[in-house]
Parts: structure tokens; C-alpha cells; sequence
């Protein structure tokens, strides 16, 4: 029982992992896009692209079963790091 119960949180462990590299992925991402619009004089927030990004994930939540507030709100939580993350000038 305790194995099986091992094998189930590896798993998790495993994805957590995957969830962690894809993010610092999407924050490379983010410095990137940040010094392309700061090169070409473009304000970094844009409303209407994070508009798009909440509707387009939870349409595609529901799809897959999952709460489409849960993943708004995740996805605003990661888009209130992209204004922190940018703000640090790392
Ligand atoms: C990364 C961008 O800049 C900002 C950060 C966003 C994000 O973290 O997804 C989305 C829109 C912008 O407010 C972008 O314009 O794509």
C-alpha cells in the first residue's frame, strides 16, 4: 500500500517539476517580449492581450475538465509576477 502510495506522489513530485521548468520557461519568455517592446518604445502591459490569455485558458479548462476560475486565477497570479518579475531589471 505505502509502494503504491510512493509511486502516486513520484508522480506528482514529477509534474510539479515539469509545472516549475515550464514556469521559469514562460518568465524567460516574458524578459524577452519585456526588452522587445522597451527596443521599440511599446508599453509593457497590455491589457487586451491578458484579456485574451483568461478567456482562451479557461475556455480550454473546461474542456479538460478543470475549473475555469481556478485557472484565471492562476493565470492572473502569473501575470502579476510578469509586472514583478520585469520590475527586478534582472
Ligand atoms: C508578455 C507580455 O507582456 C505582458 C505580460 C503578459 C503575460 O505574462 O502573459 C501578457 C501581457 C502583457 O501585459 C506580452 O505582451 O505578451
Amino acid at each position: 500500500m505505502i509502494v503504491e502510495l510512493n509511486k502516486l506522489r513520484n508522480q506528482i513530485d514529477t509534474i510539479d517539476q515539469q509545472v516549475l521548468n515550464l514556469l521559469s520557461k514562460r518568465f524567460f519568455l516574458v524578459k524577452k517580449i519585456c526588452r522587445f517592446k522597451h527596443k521599440y518604445g511599446l508599453p509593457f502591459y497590455s491589457p487586451d492581450r491578458e484579456a485574451f490569455i483568461l478567456k482562451e485558458r479557461s475556455d480550454e479548462a473546461i474542456k479538460l475538465g478543470l475549473s475555469p476560475q481556478f485557472i484565471r486565477d492562476i493565470l492572473s497570479q502569473i501575470i502579476n509576477e510578469s509586472m514583478r518579475c520585469i520590475s527586478r531589471k534582472e
